[in-house]
């Protein structure tokens, strides 16, 4: 391909130098007629077709153009290794340093039998601009040349899969997020955006997480599921999400559940604070402001609204009419405080998860967890919203083997048989059994570390046993004093009785003229 390039370079320097001369001998239309001609007999001459591909597109000099991303990812995994000459570039939202073909290197590829030559170079501009954007002006391209009888197939079958290619690469090699939505009201001027985000390097996976092993196989294979389903989800008609709620007391894994989940699949986090949320408009832009391959989270379900109160609250005004009007105004202002904070409501929030709406961007999990499954709302966690619905719970026999491995690299001990029994007699959640399992200094050994484990279910089953017996005593107390009441209401109700008795007697005797 060089040594035919620069046969063909030769016969075109020619044909510039007489192009040059006669530029300077004969007038405007003339020399354009002869222009035209002199292309065409180059084109029947020059056998290729080349395409070029700008980093700068002229209407967004903004942003680098996709196209061009994508063919450096894909020029860098497939030819970087043929290239002489190369760059290395630290490209944002990647992991690794991506190499490219440094400028005037050419490489070549194979597509299904055909040749492409692809060459990389760049434009300097004669005038540099005066006010500007970005760093550097020169714009770099990407120049693709194949025989002329190829071109069908390069533009319509090759680009697609170089395309394509690229842009699986860039997902591959891509660093994760972890988002967090700012304030409505911080969302607008210069340079505010809706959401907010850091690099998501969670350690967190399904192998360190410690959960019954079948539930986790289950939850596994849901998941594993749900991202290869996109043609199944558009058979059935639904749009490519899955809702799981997660429901536990504090420290049983709920959150270390939803960084595995993201770190399995390769997805970002959207941590979404209802609080900070204006109104169900906000919420439904936040919604869209999301990519796919995400999870949308929302923590502490419960807290982060009064979505069940807001029923209750309108009930309560409708009897409010009979109040004293200076109680009245004041429970007006502290409502109107309560509602400045959001006004999201529940309806709000079930369209956002499945609404019209949410059919925007696809391949997304919607992740609640609450530590009081009870107190939610029917309707938000029927199936279909909240497709499934995982139970984190307090450390068994089978969680604990899981987080003896992990933090002490033990699968067996003499002492595994008495935590055992004691996990069977006493609630501990694997945070705390984690934090016992922790080897405190350097010279802790399992064994020390098991034994700590075992005296703190000691403690915790010593406090569960006097808790219990408080409990009982505050209960028995409880109904002392209801059964006090209750005798005091019957005597009340007796001597009530007894003189509603006379007055009714005295009354009927007056009615019956008698003389009392
Ligand atoms: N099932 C588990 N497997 C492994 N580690 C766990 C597990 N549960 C808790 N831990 C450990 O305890 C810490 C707290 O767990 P996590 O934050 O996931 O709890 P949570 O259920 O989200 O609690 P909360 O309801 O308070 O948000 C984690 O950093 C993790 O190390
Ligand atoms: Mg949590």
């Amino acid at each position: 391909m060089i040594g035919e390039m620069t046969h063909l370079g030769s016969v075109m320097a020619a044909v510039m130098f007489v192009w040059a001369i006669f530029r300077q001998l004969f007038p405007d239309e003339f020399r354009r007629d002869v222009r035209k001609y002199v292309n065409k007999v180059v084109s029947y001459v020059y056998p290729y077709v080349e395409i070029t591909f700008h980093e700068y597109q002229v209407d967004s000099w903004f942003e680098r153009s996709k196209a061009f991303e994508s063919i450096e990812r894909y020029l860098s995994t497939n030819s970087s290794k043929r290239a002489q000459r190369l760059k290395a570039n630290v490209i944002k939202d990647s992991e690794s340093v991506v190499l490219s073909m440094d400028e005037n290197e050419e490489v070549t590829d194979e597509f299904n039998g055909i040749q492409i030559w692809w060459t990389s170079s760049k434009k300097i501009p004669q005038q540099r601009a005066l006010f500007s954007y970005r760093g550097d002006e020169e714009n770099r391209y990407y120049k693709l040349i194949c025989r002329r009888e190829h071109r069908d197939i390069i533009t319509n079958v090759y680009m697609k899969h170089v395309l394509d290619e690229g842009k699986a690469i860039a997902v591959r090699t891509r660093q994760r997020k972890l988002y967090t939505n700012n304030k409505s009201e911080n969302w607008y001027g210069y340079k505010r955006t809706m959401w907010s985000h850091i690099i998501f390097e969670h350690p967190s996976t399904f192998d360190t997480l410690a959960m019954d092993p079948k539930k986790k196989k289950e939850i596994l294979n849901d998941l594993m599921m749900f991202s290869k389903s996109k043609d199944y989800y558009k058979k059935v008609g639904k749009s490519w999400k899955r809702g799981y709620l997660l429901y536990g007391p504090p420290g049983t894994g709920k959150s270390s559940m939803i960084a595995a989940m993201a770190n399995l699949l390769e997805y970002d986090i959207y941590d979404l604070e209802l609080t900070s949320v204006k109104d169900n408009t906000d919420l439904r832009k936040l919604l869209i402001g999301t990519s796919s391959k995400s999870i949308i989270v929302i923590e502490d379900i419960d807290c982060s609204l009064d979505l069940t109160g807001q029923r209750k609250e309108k009930k309560k005004e409708e009897s409010k009419d009979d109040k004293d009007p200076v109680q009245k105004k004041a429970e007006e202002e502290v409502g109107d405080k309560k509602k400045k904070g959001s006004e999201v409501t529940l309806s709000g929030l079930l369209n956002f998860i499945d609404g019209l709406w949410s059919a925007c961007g696809s391949e997304r999990l919607i992740v609640f967890t609450t530590n009081y499954v009870e107190k939610l709302d029917p309707a938000l966690i029927r199936r279909g919203r909240m497709d499934k619905h995982i139970e984190m719970s307090y450390c068994c026999y089978e969680t604990f083997k899981v987080l003896a491995n992990n933090y002490l690299d033990v699968e067996s001990h003499e002492l595994f048989e008495t935590i055992s029994r004691m996990l069977g007699e006493t609630k501990m959640t694997p945070a705390d059994v984690a934090e016992s399992l922790m080897p405190k200094s350097d010279e802790d050994s399992a064994e020390v570390c098991l034994n700590k484990l075992i005296k703190s279910l000691e403690d915790a089953k010593e406090e569960a046993r006097l808790k219990a017996i408080e409990d009982a005593k505050a209960e028995e107390e409880a109904s002392k004093k209801k059964e006090e009441n209750f005798e005091k209401v019957q005597e009340s109700d007796a001597k009530l009785t007894d003189e509603g008795v006379d007055k009714v007697q005295v009354s009927d005797a007056k009615e019956n003229g008698v003389n009392v």
